[in-house]
């Protein structure tokens, strides 16, 4: 079932365009992510989900109701969408009891009840009540942002770079609990973040912005794994492109022939992922696309070696991660190959 459908919007700024015909359905109950490079129109995207801006052309609806449209705009009040901001934007002069409490009648009974219980959910101590936003960390403040929202029973949460000012343990540890307590409660959320591996951990719907357009949508593995085109490739991970012929469900790469799922053709553009090359010393196999070492980088479990096949038809050094144990220096010779099948872009030339 579909929560949140975006139909043609478009968002200009004088000769900017924030969004340009953008389309997008996320499904019920899903974790959306918006990932893209800086000015892609990912906050833009969200500023008009939340109705803080209205589009100049399109439709949006939440759960069958619809927000914007030829019938109107639902003012952001009405909406029952929360947002969570990079900083956590938390009212500096209220206490935190009264910043999760805000959304709350001040008369309710069971307010200072349910503060509690909002604060535990997001593993704050209730102690935690008394204090004003300067007296906590970043990642505590993002928490009782995180509670504030919570408070208002959303039916859709949009959080816009929430863990971006956090350093990198806390920052999974937060995306994490955030998560966790969104599943818990039942809400769905749209998250908006440049950083892929963020998009791919958090995701179970991803959608990836360039130039205010949506360049590929859909489960992050499939994304990964078959994306549209080569700069969705590049942007989710180090992608290997090799042009090749394609005879049999087999591509003829440089890398060797590689099993994939495509019809036969002269030319096209296929790409492999650097997990799925085997690197081998040319001591040890005489197999495979020859390569030299440029560069190796330490990682404790593994080494980052930069591969040069140009002389083989690889257009452009590629990195691979190999295990530490596995002894290969700047210099060395290797035989390469690839293990699984490869994808070939829909787009490639034919
Ligand atoms: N209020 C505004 N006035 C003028 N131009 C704007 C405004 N808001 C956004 N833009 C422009 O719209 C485009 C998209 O901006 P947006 O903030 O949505 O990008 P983003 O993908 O969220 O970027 P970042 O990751 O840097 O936050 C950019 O070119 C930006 O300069």
């Amino acid at each position: 079932m579909t929560m949140l459908e975006l139909r043609g919007i478009s968002k200009s700024y004088g000769d900017h365009k924030g969004a340009s015909d953008v389309s997008l359905v996320a499904p019920s109950g899903s974790r959306t992510v918006i990932v893209g490079p800086s000015g892609s129109g990912k906050t833009t995207l969200l500023r008009l989900i939340a109705g803080f801006e209205a589009p100049d052309a399109g439709t949006i609806s939440l759960d069958g109701r619809q927000l914007h449209g030829a019938g109107g705009s639902v003012p952001p009040h009405k909406r029952n969408i929360a947002y969570v901001a990079q900083e956590g934007a938390l009212f500096p002069h209220m206490s935190v009891g009264d910043n999760v409490g805000f959304a709350m009648p001040r008369q309710a009974v069971d307010r200072a009840r349910r503060v509690d219980e909002l604060l535990e959910q997001v593993g704050l101590p209730a102690g935690f009540r008394a204090r004003r936003p300067h007296q906590l960390s970043g990642g505590q403040q993002q928490r009782v942002a995180l509670a504030r929202a919570l408070a208002q029973k959303p039916d859709l949460m949009l959080l816009d770079e929430p863990f971006s000012a956090l350093d990198t343990g806390l920052r999974e540890a937060m995306r994490t609990m955030v998560g966790d307590v969104l599943r818990e409660a039942g809400i769905a959320s749209v998250l908006v973040t440049h950083d892929q591996a963020e998009a791919l951990a958090f995701a179970d719907h991803l959608v990836v912005m360039r130039d205010g357009l949506v360049a590929d949508a859909g489960p992050p593995q499939r994304l990964y794994e078959r994306p549209a085109d080569v700069e969705t490739a590049r942007f989710l991970g180090e992608a290997i492109v090799l042009p090749s012929a394609i005879v049999g469900g087999v591509a003829r790469t440089a890398l060797g022939d590689v099993p994939v799922r495509h019809e036969d053709v002269a030319r096209a553009d296929v790409l492999v992922r650097p997990e799925q090359v085997v690197v081998a010393a040319q001591s040890e196999s005489s197999m495979g696309a020859l390569g030299r070492i440029l560069h190796r980088s330490y990682r404790g479990a593994q080494w980052r070696l930069e591969i040069d096949c140009r002389d083989g038809g690889v257009a452009e050094p590629f990195c691979v991660d190999v295990p530490a144990g596995l002894d290969l220096k700047p210099g060395d010779l290797v035989r390469l190959s690839v293990a699984n099948e490869a994808h070939v872009f829909p787009d490639s030339p034919t």
